[in-house]
């Protein structure tokens, strides 16, 4: 682990809500001793599913909430407490967009940026997310992946050293989504720290140099995407096996443990393969139905897989 100190570091991080009616009244912890490190240059990712804390995560990381526990430092400082100066080296786009209704992206935009003392380029950034189309339209019309851009042009208009992206990519076509993710590397790349929060394994497979996974309130689990692979892995190595064949095959003869599915015509999926023995299972029965696979490939676990695993105390 790197000797530079962190730009965000969270030490045992507690957060209560409530008091909660359907707890009779009591209070609920929704973080409970999270704890985390991100640096310059690097892409930070909380995964979890959903209710999992990241959000409130952020929040007192961004001092928006007042922790009941634990220590925040943002670029060394409580961020309850920030500084005019500590907020001006800081971006933050909000899950649901927090972008004000009536105006249009192109006002909102000059206007955060002409807060700053050193903002970003506004039209470089409305032409690398292609806001350029509808910038001139009101926000409130703006369909929720156009809204989703220009929450991240305003959190990157001052030009911020550390980022907070909660769920960057929710609402995104697969166009947006690579222009957006290539932006945040690029951003990795001139040095930024990015804190990212995302319930989906790819994106964060694509997008981390370190990856903190949360469950109810807790860290799980942490590393870089293949460290966290292959821990997993150690314990127990189940993969799935692909084939590409003649479509409509069924096998009834398969052992109970594996099962076989046809995603597309031809195209089969088989869970469950543990071991050398299940791939003799399969190449009987290919023998005994004469079937000859044109394509055949084993799959490396994903983080998909580990985080199911981690998630479901290992029950998967
Ligand atoms: N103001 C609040 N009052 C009561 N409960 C809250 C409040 N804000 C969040 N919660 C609860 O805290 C838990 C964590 O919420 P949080 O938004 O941090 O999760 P998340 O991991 O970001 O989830 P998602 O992926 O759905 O955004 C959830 O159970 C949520 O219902």
């Amino acid at each position: 682990m790197s000797t530079v100190p962190p730009s965000l570091l969270i030490e045992d991080l507690l957060k209560d809500f409530g008091p909660v009616p359907a707890l009779d009244g009591r209070m609920l912890r929704v973080l409970n001793g999270v704890s985390l490190r991100a640096h310059a240059g690097s892409i930070t990712t909380l995964l979890g599913s959903n209710g999992a804390g990241k959000s409130t995560t952020l929040a007192c990381a961004q001092g928006l909430l007042k922790p009941d526990g634990g220590t925040v430092r943002l670029l060394g400082e409580n961020p309850l407490n920030a500084s005019a100066v500590l907020r001006s080296r800081v971006g933050v786009m909000l899950q649901d967009g927090g972008l004000p209704p009536s105006i249009r992206p192109i006002q909102l935009l000059r206007h955060v940026a002409s807060m700053f003392a050193a903002p970003a380029d506004i039209d470089a950034l409305i032409e690398r997310l292609g806001i350029n189309e509808f910038s001139t339209t009101n926000i409130r019309r703006l369909s929720g992946g156009q809204k989703q851009r220009v929450a991240l042009a305003a959190a990157l208009a001052g030009n911020p050293e550390v980022v907070f992206l909660d769920e960057p990519s929710a609402g995104l076509d697969p166009q947006s989504r690579s222009a957006v993710f290539d932006l945040i590397l690029e951003l990795r790349t001139a040095g930024l720290c990015i804190v990212l929060t995302t319930h989906l394994m790819e994106d964060a497979q694509k997008l981390s140099d370190y990856v903190y996974i949360i469950d109810k309130g807790r860290n799980v689990a942490e590393g870089s995407v293949a460290e966290l692979t292959a821990r997993a892995a150690e314990g127990a190595e189940v993969r799935a096996l692909e084939f590409t064949a003649s479509a409509g095959l069924c096998s009834p003869g398969l052992p109970a443990h594996l099962s076989l599915g046809e995603p597309s015509p031809g195209n089969y999926r088989v869970d469950g393969v543990s071991g050398p023995e299940d791939l003799a299972a399969l190449t009987e029965w290919w023998r005994a139905d004469g079937v000859f696979p044109t394509a055949l490939s084993m799959q490396p676990r994903s983080l998909e897989d580990v985080f199911l695993e981690i998630a479901s105390g290992g029950q998967k």
